[in-house]
């Protein structure tokens, strides 16, 4: 028996499969979609079994040498799914496979040192040769760590064969296991009974325990509930009269928290007019993609509620992707009140191990649910009814990193193969879903009013630079000024959003102009109060605050720009009375800690809730009757052509937080911009003008949804060399692909320089390119040598969300 076996070692020559020979004893133990150890030239690595064979065009064939699956981890459907990654995401075979399993089934590989040659010892140097004294095998880390002088020594012996490397695969799956204890078998219990020794009462106990419940337990709880010693179960366990075992048990993260059930709502006309088509789908086992455009509070989320049990009627299976930002403990909640232990949670603030728990649950089929963030659109379920997108317009279910993948892609991929139905459900659907809706390539439903004839919050655009002509230098205009201390006194709340990119705090010369920047990269540092110094985010590079300016000398050297805890100083100021709850990544760095900030503002613990990023979404708190944005275009001046869109996007989604039940809410976005498109319509909720306009402007500047756009970036510490690599490539790309194809560059990146590498970068621009992807792929092949050196970097990113 023949396997062919893709192994861990990502690089153009290996991207393909390789035969091994199966050892008899292992034959039966083998299925493709398998982990499995191999040789691979000098060590041993993981490996994936993509198929099993019994001829090969090789005479020699290694023998493999373990398998390290009991069941596939990979299902055939994920395999494919694996290949068609290799050429839409572009990248290797391995980076594929293992871009779908938890991190701790990828594998870890230990160094080791042997002594091959006991008795050439001799010819090792002192140091050496005491420590292979009374071992032959030594660690790598131990062998070298703080001795660095040993390394040219033990490579001179590897070169003389006296000690060689091995490599081991660490498959480091930590299984949590708890020790239970049960009865062997009623007689004996009954017997011990009677002839025990009197005192031997502790003994006595137990036995009476297990007579009168037979059921497994664990020790530690056994030990609790009777008050008994490790001792005492132990003498009996010795006796043979209890049984102890291990067993594995899964860490649950939501274990000890209790979830009231809830049942579905009565749907509104509105929400059964668009999950008709949804149950259509599902009862037709037809595949079929969905856009829900929903404005905010529409009930969007009980759509999915009621469709997903409409799955598991069938007896099938759900995915639910969400934002990672909005995979709050409110959001988990409202599907675990639902389906209960059928949930199954996937996100990044879970340990490795309780990751993989989570992935076995869905493995073994013993949740039929699981909700979580890009990553979970992987979810190794055999029998997927639905796959539902929340919050479609997100940039990140674009992972940034190989492999590029889209989870939305992904998603399209999966449900056509499982012929089920796919929900893309936002507020703000993305330029690309929409028009692909209004092309009928999806199918779009749309729900514009709020559940129950709530309003949407009225939206007033302050303009700051009128704000400032009158006098009024605060960071707080006088309307929303006049609107918070309104909300103090009536007792609701408020929530301030201070956009996080682009605005936190840097560092300026008044006299000079001069702003202090990384020396290793070019972009301005960031003022950090608490340890009031200076960083970068690029980095990490961090220096005092200086005391003068370095280009003038000039004392009057300064922070500026507002930070959320310079606008928290602020609220103190000016509302003294005000209690205010900060969420930023500072607040929210500890475990739990975004859980018991948001628990406490729903408690009514705070009267203003401030914060980035992290609060425009998911939050559904009936006592909100204010939002405030502070200010609005922070990002509308950022290098990327969605700019405007994520403006857009983001005002909205932040105004939906207000007025969401019995109180009408109220939204005031401060801007210097306020004529700007992006801005000024969100005022109505204006989605479809914002969409019409915005098509325009990208029709115009050729970009997506008329162009695709792949971006390729070149770094290197030489700035020459850099631009003389891009221009090659930009040549060569120009060369491959047809005149329709726009190619830009080669141009300096956005950040010109980070870690002291120069960027540049060139664009293409197309529509319909077949020969792109093998072009790309030449491109890789062609600098391999130079950037497995390290000193060159060229990354290829096919449709880009973030441009920098
Ligand atoms: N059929 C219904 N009957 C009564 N209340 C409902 C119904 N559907 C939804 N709601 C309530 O309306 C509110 C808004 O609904 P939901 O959160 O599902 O909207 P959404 O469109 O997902 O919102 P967003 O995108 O802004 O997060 C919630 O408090 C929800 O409980
Ligand atoms: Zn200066
Ligand atoms: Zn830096």
């Amino acid at each position: 028996m023949i396997v062919k076996v893709v192994v861990d070692v990502p690089s153009g020559q290996t991207d393909r499969s390789f035969d091994y020979e199966v050892p008899p004893h292992l034959e039966k133990a083998i299925e493709r979609g398998m982990r499995v150890i191999v040789p691979f030239g000098p060590r041993k690595v993981q490996g994936f079994v993509v198929g099993i064979s019994d001829v090969t065009d090789l005479n020699k064939l290694k023998p493999i040498e373990d398998v390290l699956d009991v069941t596939p981890v990979l299902t055939e459907e994920l395999l494919a799914l694996g290949d068609w990654l290799t050429t839409s995401a572009l990248c290797f075979k391995i980076t594929a496979y293992q871009a779908m399993l938890p991190a701790a089934l990828r594998a870890k590989y230990k160094k080791e040192i042997r002594l091959v040659h006991k008795e050439r010892m001799n010819e090792l140097q002192d140091d050496l040769k005491a420590l292979f004294q009374y071992q032959s095998v030594i660690d790598w880390e131990e062998l070298t760590k703080g001795h660095q002088q040993r390394i040219p020594q033990i490579k001179k012996a590897i070169t003389s064969s006296i000690l060689e490397v091995i490599y081991v695969v660490k498959d480091k799956v930590t299984y949590k296991k708890v020790k239970i204890v049960e009865p062997n078998n009623e007689q004996d219990l009954l017997a011990e009974l009677k002839t025990i020794d009197n005192r031997a009462a502790k003994q006595k106990q137990v036995i009476e325990y297990f007579l009168k419940n037979r059921q497994p337990i664990s020790v530690k709880e056994l030990i609790e509930r009777i008050s008994t010693t490790r001792s005492t179960i132990k003498a009996l366990v010795e006796k043979g009269i209890l049984i102890e075992r291990e067993i594995e048990v899964s860490r649950d993260p939501y274990a000890d928290r209790d979830f009231k059930r809830t049942t579905p709502l009565t749907l509104t006309t509105n929400q059964q007019k668009i999950i008709q088509p949804i149950f259509d789908s599902i009862h037709q086992k037809e595949h079929k993609t969905f856009l829900i455009h929903g404005v905010t509070g529409s009930g969007k989320t009980e759509v999915y509620l009621q469709s997903i049990a409409e799955v598991l009627k069938e007896g099938k299976e759900a995915i639910v992707l969400v934002p990672e930002i909005s995979l709050t403990p409110q959001m988990v909640q409202r599907f675990k009140e639902r389906f209960g232990s059928l949930v199954a949670v996937l996100h990044s603030a879970l340990s490795k191990g309780e990751k993989y728990d989570e992935w076995r649950k869905i493995q073994q089929g013993s949740v039929k649910v699981v909700v979580g963030a890009r990553s979970a659109i992987f979810a190794p379920f055999k029998n997927i009814g639905i796959i539902i997108i929340d919050e479609e317009h997100e940039a990140t279910y674009k992972q940034d990193e190989n492999p590029r993948y889209h989870a939305r892609d992904v998603a399209i991929k999966r449900a056509s193969a499982y012929q089920c139905p796919l929900i893309l459900g936002s507020a703000t659907p993305s330029l690309e879903s929409y028009a692909r809706a209004k092309k009928g390539v999806y199918h779009l439903l749309s729900m514009l009013e709020r559940v129950n004839d709530v309003k949407l919050p009225t939206v007033e655009i302050i303009d700051m630079r009128e704000e400032l002509k009158s006098g009024n230098r605060s960071m707080f205009s006088q309307l929303l000024y006049k609107k918070l201390s309104e909300r103090l006194a009536r007792g609701e709340q408020s929530v301030l959003f201070l956009n996080r990119r682009g605005y936190s705090t840097f560092v300026m010369c008044r006299e000079c102009g001069y702003v202090a920047e990384c020396p290793h990269c070019d972009i301005s540092l960031t003022y950090h109060h608490t340890s009031r110094s200076l960083k970068c985010h690029y980095c990490g590079h961090e220096e005092g605050m200086p005391q003068r300016c370095s280009s003038c000398n000039s004392e009057h050297i300064r922070f500026f720009g507002s930070g959320t805890q310079k606008v928290e100083e602020e609220i103190t100021k000016v509302l003294p009375g005000a209690r205010v709850i900060r969420m930023d990544v500072d607040t929210t760095r500890k475990k739990g800690a975004h859980e018991k900030l948001l628990t406490a503002f729903s408690e009514g613990k705070a009267d203003i809730l401030l914060g980035t990023q992290m609060i425009a979404k998911g939050l559904d708190f009936p006592n909100i009757t204010l939002v405030g944005v502070l200010a609005a275009d922070s990002m509308l001046n950022l290098p990327d052509f969605r700019a405007s869109e994520r403006t857009f996007q983001l005002l909205t989604q932040v105004s939906g937080r207000a007025g969401r039940h019995q109180l009408p809410g109220e939204v005031v976005i401060q801007t210097y911009t306020p004529e700007h498109y992006s801005i000024d319509l969100v005022r109505n909720h204006d989605f479809i003008a914002f969409f019409e306009k915005e098509m325009i402007t990208r029709r115009m500047q050729g970009y997506p949804p008329y162009y695709y756009v792949t971006v390729i970036q070149v770094s290197h510490e030489e700035i020459t060399k850099v631009i003389e690599v891009t221009g090659k490539i930009a040549e060569y790309v120009k060369r491959s692909l047809s005149n329709q194809a726009i190619v830009l560059g080669p141009v300096v990146a956005s950040i010109p320089r980070i870690k002291n590498r120069y960027r540049y970068q060139c664009m293409i621009k197309y529509k319909n390119e077949p020969t792109l992807v093998k072009t790309l792929k030449e491109i890789t092949e062609n600098y391999k040598r130079e950037m497995n050196k390290g000193d060159l970097q060229v990354s290829i990113d096919m449709n880009p969300y973030v441009l920098m």
